[in-house]
């Protein structure tokens, strides 16, 4: 796996981007020392390119000149032009050279950039969930439920930390206790199964909350993933709540699963909207017993530990990091970096 090494560092000032479906962030690093210099978040439908975005949201203020770029994407990055999957914007890293001026432009998938976050986030942006509030250094896994499900590996070996992006959030789900059995008929199917995005993302929320119904034969009420979490929230719908109920257990269950792939003795980070605003529910015992319930393996589930992520702007820290010393990651840039 190439590396970059010290010699290869991107020239500063780096641009650094995280840019989602719905929104776009964007930051300044000017030198390795040097607070990123933030800028006003930008919605994604509001420009009609990336490089409309990139000019208005950040060149036009400041005096600052990037000259590298390092930017955080939703999506495969397979060609010169990369399709963003939730919106219209095409990411051209040869335009950007050509016409903007940067020097270098590396492209990463947005979970990576959630990896490389938390290789060193502080207490202050994570909050335990269970008993456990320290963080080996040692491999980690993070899952996020938002849009969609990212999920990405950080393996820790050689002093180094290497982000592992990948499909995880697409591994099958499957019925367990006899609720679930109850409930998991009434859950669409695509193509024959059931994947982890289906249930553990804000359509998910709304998927399961429907199959509740349908199981106790009642009309559903709430059509929006943050009404579900509201009512489930408050107790006052006894579907919605079943729903936040099921939500963490699925949730507790897959992170354990991917704990176990990846031996994340340094923990699980749970990214992504949806963990941070149903704090209360996953504080609740289910995530974390549905988390260690893994014979053989519970004695060793109970010593890993498990967080949310709280940091507002986690993309974007996990990319300063690399910029700032890219000779700690083992990020693999193949296809990935092009330069002037
Ligand atoms: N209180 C809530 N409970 C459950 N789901 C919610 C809640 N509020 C928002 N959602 C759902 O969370 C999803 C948005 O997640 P998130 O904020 O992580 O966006 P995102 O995928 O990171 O996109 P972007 O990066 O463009 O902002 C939507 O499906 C939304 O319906």
């Amino acid at each position: 796996m190439p590396k970059i090494t010290e010699n290869e560092q991107l020239t500063f000032p780096i641009l650094i981007g995280d840019i989602g479906g719905t929104n776009a962030r964007f930051s300044i690093l000017i030198d390795t020392y040097a607070e990123p210099r933030q800028f006003p978040i930008v919605h994604t439908a509001a420009f009609s390119t990336i490089e409309d975005a990139i000019q208005q949201g950040v060149l036009d203020k400041t005096s600052i000149q990037p000259r590298s770029a390092i930017l955080a994407i939703a999506g495969p990055i397979n060609a010169d032009e990369i399709p963003l999957t939730n919106c219209d914007w095409v990411v051209r890293p040869k335009a950007m050279i050509e016409e903007m001026g940067f020097e270098d432009v590396l492209i990463v998938n947005d979970f990576e950039a959630q990896a490389l976050a938390v290789a060193s986030l502080s207490d202050e942006n994570r909050e335990p969930i269970g008993p456990l509030s320290e963080s080996p250094i040692a491999s980690r896994v993070v899952l996020g439920p938002g849009t969609g499900l990212g999920v990405a590996g950080l393996l820790h070996a050689q002093h180094t930390w290497f982000p592992i992006p990948g499909e995880g959030g697409h591994v099958d789900m499957g019925p367990r206790s006899d609720r679930d059995f109850e409930i998991f008929p009434h859950l669409a199917r695509i193509d024959g199964r059931i994947s982890g995005e289906q249930l553990l993302c804000g359509r998910g929320v709304v998927n399961i909350y429907d199959a509740i119904c349908a199981a106790d034969g009642v009309e559903p009420q709430w059509s929006d993933p943050a009404d579900v979490s509201t009512h489930g929230l408050s107790g006052n719908d006894k579907q919605a709540a079943e729903t936040l109920s099921l939500f963490v257990t699925y949730l507790g269950r897959l992170a354990g699963d991917l704990a176990l792939v990846f031996m994340a003795r340094g923990g699980v980070f749970l990214a992504g909207g949806i963990p941070q605003k149903i704090l209360p529910a996953l504080k609740r015992p289910e995530f974390r017993a549905a988390f260690e319930d893994k014979a053989p393996h519970t004695g060793l589930m109970h010593t890993i530990p498990t967080f949310v992520v709280t940091h507002p702007l986690a993309a974007l820290s996990g990319l300063a990091n690399f910029a700032r010393t890219p000779a700690n990651f083992g990020l693999a840039t193949d296809g990935r970096r092009w330069r002037r």
